[in-house]
C-alpha cells in the first residue's frame, strides 16, 4: 500500500488514498495500531482514510494510535485538504470533508498553482449539552467550570465537543501540569462513556493562549486541532476572552488561529505538511497483527 505521512504542528497521521485502493473494514483497526507504532510500523499518532463521500466532496476517516475511530480531527483535515488540494483530486480551493462529526468546509491559500499554503477549516458549531460531548449527567446541561472528583482529586472542567470531546482545565502554567499522569486517568473516567481528550490551558492575554493536550487513543500530541477549537470556545465560555475575536492559540507544535464567528461556527486557520511518501507491505510481520 502506497502511504503519505503528513503532520499539522506536529500531530502527524500516515495517510491512505482509498479512492485509489481499498482496505478490508475488518483490518482497520489492527492496521491503525500497526502503522503508527514506531518499532513494527511506521510511527504516528494515528491513521487516517481518505475516502469517497455521498454527502460531501471527500470523506475522511481518522483512527488513533490505539486502533479507535475517532470522530473529527483537526489536524487531519488540514493536511487531507492540502493533499487533495496538491494531487489535483480537489479541482478547486473550497471543498468539503465529511467526517464521523459532520460535514465540514476547507479553504485553501496558496500562493503558486497547486500547492497548498495554508488550510482554513470551518470546524462547524460547538456542542454544549452534556448529552452531545457525551457526558453523564442531566443530558441537556452544560458543563462550564464544573467541579467533578476524579480518583480523588479535583477538577474544574469546560466540556465542549468540537465532533468529538474535550475536557478543557484552566492552569496556571500548561507546563507545569502532569499531563501523562492525570490525562489517562480523566480520559478513562466514568463521567465519559465514550473517554475523551483532556486539554490544559492557560489565558496569556486578550489575543492568546497557551494549550496542551493528552488524546484519547494517542496520548501526548504535539497539537491538536479540535482541541484548539474546544480551547477558545471553553475561554469564551468562561469570560475569560471576548466571543468573536480571532486567537492565537499556542501549541507545542506550533500556531493555530482560531475564531469562534456570529454565526455559531468554529474558524480554524493553520498549516499542514508532508514528512513523507512511501509503501509498506501489508505481509508478515505486518498481517501477524491484522486479524
Ligand atoms: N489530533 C486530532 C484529534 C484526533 C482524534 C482524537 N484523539 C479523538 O479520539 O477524539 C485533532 O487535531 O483534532
Amino acid at each position: 500500500m502506497l502511504f503519505t505521512k503528513m503532520h499539522g504542528l506536529g500531530n502527524n497521521y500516515i495517510i491512505f488514498n482509498l479512492l485509489e485502493n481499498s482496505l478490508e473494514e475488518q483490518n482497520l483497526q489492527p492496521l491503525a495500531k500497526v502503522v503508527s507504532d514506531v518499532n513494527f510500523g511506521i510511527g504516528s499518532d494515528g491513521m487516517i482514510l481518505i475516502c469517497s463521500s455521498e454527502i460531501a466532496d471527500f470523506r475522511m476517516r481518522i483512527f488513533n494510535a490505539d486502533g479507535s475511530e475517532g470522530k473529527n480531527c483537526g489536524n487531519g483535515l488540514r493536511c487531507v485538504a492540502k493533499y487533495l488540494y496538491d494531487h489535483m483530486f480537489a479541482e478547486t480551493e473550497s471543498f468539503s470533508i465529511e467526517t464521523l462529526g459532520g460535514v465540514v468546509k476547507v479553504s485553501i491559500r496558496s500562493d503558486r498553482k497547486n500547492v497548498a499554503h495554508s488550510v482554513t477549516v470551518d470546524m462547524g458549531e460547538p456542542k454544549l449539552i452534556k448529552g452531545m460531548i457525551p457526558m453523564k449527567g442531566e443530558p441537556f446541561s452544560t458543563t462550564i467550570n464544573e467541579t467533578f472528583s476524579i480518583s480523588g482529586k479535583e477538577y474544574q472542567m469546560t466540556c465542549v465537543s468540537m465532533g468529538n470531546p474535550h475536557a478543557i482545565i484552566f492552569v496556571d502554567d500548561v507546563d507545569d501540569v502532569p499531563l501523562e499522569k492525570i490525562g489517562p486517568i480523566i480520559e478513562r473516567s466514568e463521567l465519559f462513556p465514550e473517554r475523551v481528550n483532556v486539554g490544559v490551558v492557560h489565558i496569556k492575554n486578550n489575543e492568546e493562549l497557551h494549550y496542551r493536550v493528552w488524546e484519547r487513543g494517542s496520548g501526548i500530541t504535539m497539537a491538536c486541532g479540535t482541541g484548539a477549537c474546544a480551547a477558545v470556545v471553553a475561554a469564551a465560555l468562561n469570560k475569560k476572552l471576548k466571543k468573536h475575536q480571532p486567537v492565537r492559540v499556542h501549541l507545542p507544535g506550533g500556531d493555530l488561529e482560531i475564531r469562534w464567528d456570529e454565526n455559531n461556527h468554529i474558524w480554524k486557520t493553520g498549516a499542514a505538511e508532508y514528512i513523507c511518501h512511501g509503501e509498506i507491505q501489508i505481509n508478515d510481520s505486518l498481517s501477524r497483527s491484522i486479524v
